[in-house]
């Protein structure tokens, strides 16, 4: 097995780490396997594979879903620089509930963190220069895209660095309402 799985805590939202093999050229990484990964994408197909560069420390993007029938699955990794990377939990019914993990993502740790449909994601820049790749198992539909905003006190994301340069879409995000009892994937 080129990959490894390790859990979060959160059903379905999981770490991916690869075997990176060195010799005298350089070194080789496998980063994606749909066998490999099968106990995990449970079907899910990659369709859609997205770039995002945010070069400030502290800038914060998220937090996105989108909402069913366009609910995916997400594999993140970063390419470049360091990243607080938060998988938030809105299942209606999980023992999770509202709660929320996160896993620092940096260049070069051979990592990845799969976000389940249903699930939140967002990050927060450790270090300059943040890229991040993300592998979507459903095509961007901007009509379903919800979102949950960064200081929600119901979700209580814990943010190592004051959260900056917010889109005006993040900032924007309703709170969550006392009634909110979650979403269905
Ligand atoms: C996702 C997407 C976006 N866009 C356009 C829409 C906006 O004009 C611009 C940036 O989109 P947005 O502000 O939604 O992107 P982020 O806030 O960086 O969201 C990203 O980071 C957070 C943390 C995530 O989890 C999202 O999945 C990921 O897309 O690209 C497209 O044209 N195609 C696309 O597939």
């Amino acid at each position: 097995m080129n990959l490894k799985i390790e859990q979060t805590g959160i059903d379905g939202a999981v770490v991916v780490s690869s075997t990176r093999r060195g010799d005298e050229r350089g070194s080789f990484a496998r980063w994606f396997c749909e066998d490999e990964l099968a106990a995990v994408l449970g079907g899910s197909r990659i369709v859609q594979a997205n770039n995002s560069v945010t070069p400030e420390p502290g800038t914060l993007r998220g937090m996105h879903f989108q909402h069913a029938p366009h609910a995916e699955k997400k594999l993140i990794r970063c390419i470049a620089g360091r990243v607080f990377d938060v998988v938030l939990d809105l299942r209606a019914g999980s023992p999770t509930f509202l709660q929320w993990r996160a896993v620092e993502l940096a260049a070069g740790d051979d990592r990845a963190i799969l976000i389940p449909e249903g699930c939140a994601h967002g990050f927060q820049v450790l270090e300059a220069g943040a890229s991040l790749l993300y592998l979507h198992t459903a095509a961007y539909a901007p009509h379903a895209e919800g979102g949950v905003r960064y200081d929600d006190p119901r979700a209580a994301i814990a943010w190592p660095l004051p959260p900056r340069n917010l889109s005006a879409r993040d900032l924007q995000h309703p709170l969550l309402g006392a009634d909110f009892n979650g979403i269905t994937p």
